[in-house]
């Protein structure tokens, strides 16, 4: 394997404490948060300079920090692929899904999940599904603030996004604690921990006995999920055939993903279930943890807390509504969009550059190739960029950079302001850009106004919260947190 040479003839710089064999590789076996710490340091040590890093668990490698180098890798998907290192790593979890592969197998998938989160879908997941599950959240938080009990608001937040990616992409019941989500969550974190540990294959044959029995259950589910679909698409067909049944509208494109994914790739389960099961990591995990993050940071700004309120207020009293409603089933937030609510958003993308969900990316080089800034990377080496210490960079986003700022997100007269992928990478870029960046901004746009105009929340937990490993950014024992129902 070909060696970094470095930029225009001057070889890359090292980070400080970079050692002899080992390299970089003993910060890699720290608690991620002191691994984001690390990252942080060297983005502000480095600028927008490339710089060598060097793993034993990885080929050859570099941290790009400067968006015009991001913008290139984004670009130029034939030349930055998922790689061998990435795929043989997470194979288990991901298989064969979307998230895992390239090629015509991605944008097989990638077809599939366009075609369920296409615009006439959005619409009966604003519409309905989403103000029937915030609903029934709203209604476990007032029982929870009525009994003084601590609510675990993680979990309420994953509970709504599992139903409503439950019903709308596999026509299945799905919920926050199920076993599959529970196996789930303890599987991304032992990937997590192959990308930090060398000796992975050897260790994982000693302690990896709970591992592969949480990769079962994970594998079984994913069957499940495929086995349901042709349950329910049966079931359907005979619905239609009768004149007596009216199916509501979440009734008739329920299940659109999965059935998709069965029209692609046929009676070829194990892509289906692996593809499915991709989907809903992607779909339910990421959103859930971003509220989570969002809310926590909240309770340490109260002032925001009341600029959302108002502005939300404001909404509904211009339009002459009323959240809580005895003749919906739910809550009628449908008024709460993205466009209807800029600060809101404004305070939503503010938490995601604090607390991005994905905070770490990786891609291989398929051949050599020179970035924007000069750096030559050889055939196989590795681009890492660390969307949690990009995001923090004081040269982009000012010396307030870790401050919890939403404003910076708002023109003077109160418009939103937007970024290029390559300078905000939460939602990834390029061919690649995550597709479900429009539902997770339609589900903030209605969960956040809805829970904070409906509750106050107390933190119930002494110490800062952290995340805890994982592929994503789960909050490591949840979000504990006293609720009191307000009055409207
Ligand atoms: C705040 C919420 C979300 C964030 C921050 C987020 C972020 C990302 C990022 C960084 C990637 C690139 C991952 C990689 O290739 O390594 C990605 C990909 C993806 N996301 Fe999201 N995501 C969110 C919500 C969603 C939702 C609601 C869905 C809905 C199903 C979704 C579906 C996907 C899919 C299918 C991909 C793979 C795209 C591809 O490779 O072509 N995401 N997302």
């Amino acid at each position: 394997m070909a060696l970094l040479e470095g930029r225009n003839g001057v070889p890359l710089r090292k980070p400080p404490n970079t050692l002899p064999i080992v390299g970089n590789g003993i910060l890699f076996l720290r608690p991620r948060q002191k691994l984001f710490s690390w990252f942080v340091k060297c983005e502000r040590r480095f600028g927008n300079e490339t710089f060598q890093i060097s793993v034993p668990t990885l080929p050859p490698g570099v941290v790009i920090n400067d968006p015009k180098n991001l913008d290139y890798v984004f670009k130029n998907e034939g030349i930055f692929s998922k790689g061998d290192f990435f795929k043989k790593l997470s194979w288990d979890l991901f298989g064969n899904g979307i998230i895992n592969v390239d090629g015509e197998l991605w944008k097989a998938q990638r077809k599939a999940g366009l075609a369920f989160l296409n615009a006439s879908n959005l619409r009966v997941l604003t519409d309905i599904a989403l103000p029937r599950y915030l609903g029934r959240a709203v209604e476990h938080l007032q029982i929870q603030a009525r009994a003084r009990k601590v609510v675990g608001l993680q979990s309420v937040f994953h509970e709504i996004t599992s139903q409503l990616m439950g019903k709308m992409a596999y026509d299945m019941e799905m919920h926050a604690n199920d076993d599959f989500t529970v196996a789930f969550d303890y599987a991304s974190g032992a990937i997590t921990e192959r990308f930090q540990n060398p000796l992975w294959s050897i260790t994982e044959r000693f302690t990896g006995s709970k591992f592969r029995e949480a990769l079962d259950t994970v594998r079984s589910f994913g069957y499940k999920i495929v086995d349901s679909a042709a349950d329910s698409k049966a079931k359907k067909q005979g619905n239609h055939s009768n004149p007596e049944s009216t199916p509501d509208k979440l009734d008739e494109v329920s299940g659109s993903l999965i059935q998709s994914l069965l029209e692609v790739f046929g009676d070829n389960r194990e892509i289906v279930s692996d593809s499915a099961l991709n989907y809903l990591s992607a779909g339910r995990d990421t959103v859930a943890q971003a509220l989570t993050w969002c809310i926590y940071l909240l309770m340490q700004h109260g002032s925001i807390i009341e600029n959302i309120r108002d502005e939300a207020r404001a909404l509904l009293e211009n339009t002459q509504q009323t959240l809580l409603s005895s003749h919906n089933e739910g809550v009628n937030s449908t008024i709460f969009t993205p466009t209807s609510l800029p600060y809101t958003m404004a305070t939503f993308y503010e938490a995601l550059r604090l607390y991005p969900p994905i905070p770490f990316e990786i891609k291989q080089c398929e051949r050599p190739t020179t970035l924007p800034d000069g750096t030559f990377l050889p055939e196989k080496s590795i681009v890492f960029w660390c969307t949690w210490a990009m995001n923090r960079s004081t040269t982009r986003w000012g010396d307030d950079a870790d401050s919890f700022r939403p404003e910076r997100w708002l023109t003077e007269d109160g418009k939103l302001i937007t970024k290029s992928a390559a300078e905000f990478p939460v939602f990834n870029g390029g061919p690649r850009l995550c597709l479900g960046k429009r539902m997770a901004e339609l589900l903030a746009a209605q969960v956040i106004p809805t829970v904070l105009l409906t509750f106050d929340f107390t933190p119930a937990y002494g110490v800062e919260r952290v995340s805890k490993s994982s592929l994503t950014l789960p909050m490591k024992g949840g979000l504990p947190c006293l609720v009191k129902t307000k009055a409207l």
